[in-house]
């Protein structure tokens, strides 16, 4: 019997799972340990009942502005890292498979003898089949992050949130990466994270979220069950609010 106290807080999320996440500590790639952690926290973030759309980066592989500074024309290398998305997307359903959980990555940019190609309709379908959906390919448009395509995700599947899993376990007044004394915030709202210029997340996704009120939660991604904490109001991320 259902426990009203134990239903889940969101009834669909958007899990932005950045590509460097799942290349653990090796240089570059796919770290099977690291993708096969990610992938039981997923499935077991999705028996909690939450509709869980992921959107895949691609930085474990590529990134288009890279290849720009290394002479690629940038439309031209934004096409390989949104082909680098696909990789991890098929990756991580199979993983997710694995785990008993069905999955189905879907691809912004039509390939279809890979996977099936992104639809609202096909992801809704999905989705209410009890299904992890993998958005990959981005927006299937170059000049882009992986950050804008989970935001815009979120708003033409009704999403109640984006939760952004990441290496830093929140939103800090400057990169903690970089200044040592940058402080963590608990809370703070769209508008200020703009005004701010908090380079966390890109500022296109950030005005996307603040037009269509749609909140942010940015954590890490380093522990086991880091998801299905944060669904379950155990987590430790910063809010970004309306
Ligand atoms: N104000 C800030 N607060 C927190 N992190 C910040 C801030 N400014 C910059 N960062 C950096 O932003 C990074 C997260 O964004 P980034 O685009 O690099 O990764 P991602 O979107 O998670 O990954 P990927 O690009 O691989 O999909 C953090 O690892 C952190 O170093
Ligand atoms: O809509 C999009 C999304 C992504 N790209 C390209 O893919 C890579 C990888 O994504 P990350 O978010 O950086 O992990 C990105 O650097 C772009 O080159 C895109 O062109 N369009």
């Amino acid at each position: 019997m259902t426990n009203a106290a134990n239903l889940p807080k969101w009834r669909r999320v958007v899990v932005k799972l950045s590509g460097e996440a799942l290349m653990g500590d090796a240089p570059h790639g796919l770290h099977a340990p690291t993708l096969e952690r990610i992938a039981a926290d997923l499935a077991a973030a999705a028996e909690l009942g939450t509709q869980i759309a992921v959107v895949v980066g691609g930085g474990n592989f590529f990134r288009g502005i890279l290849g720009a500074d290394k002479g690629i024309e940038r439309a031209r290398a934004d096409s390989i890292g949104m082909l680098a998305t696909v990789m991890n997307g098929l990756a991580l359903e199979q993983a997710i498979e694995a785990r008993g959980r069905q999955a189905r990555c879907l691809s912004a940019v039509p390939m279809p003898s890979l996977c099936e190609s992104f639809s609202r309709r096909a992801a809704l379908h999905h989705l209410a089949k009890g299904r992890v959906v993998i958005s990959a390919g981005g927006t299937g448009l170059p000049f882009f992050t992986t950050d804008t395509p989970a935001v815009v995700r979120a708003a033409e599947l009704s999403a109640d949130a984006v939760l952004k899993a990441t290496q830093v376990d929140g939103v800090y007044t400057a990169d903690p990466k970089r200044d040592p004394n940058a402080r963590r915030y608990d809370t703070l709202t769209h508008d200020e994270a703009i005004a701010k210029n908090l380079a966390v997340m890109d500022t296109a996704a950030f005005a996307l979220a603040r037009e269509n009120k749609i909140p942010i939660v940015v954590f890490s991604i380093a522990g086991d069950g880091s998801i299905r904490a944060i669904l379950e109001g155990k987590g430790r991320g910063t809010f970004v609010l309306p």
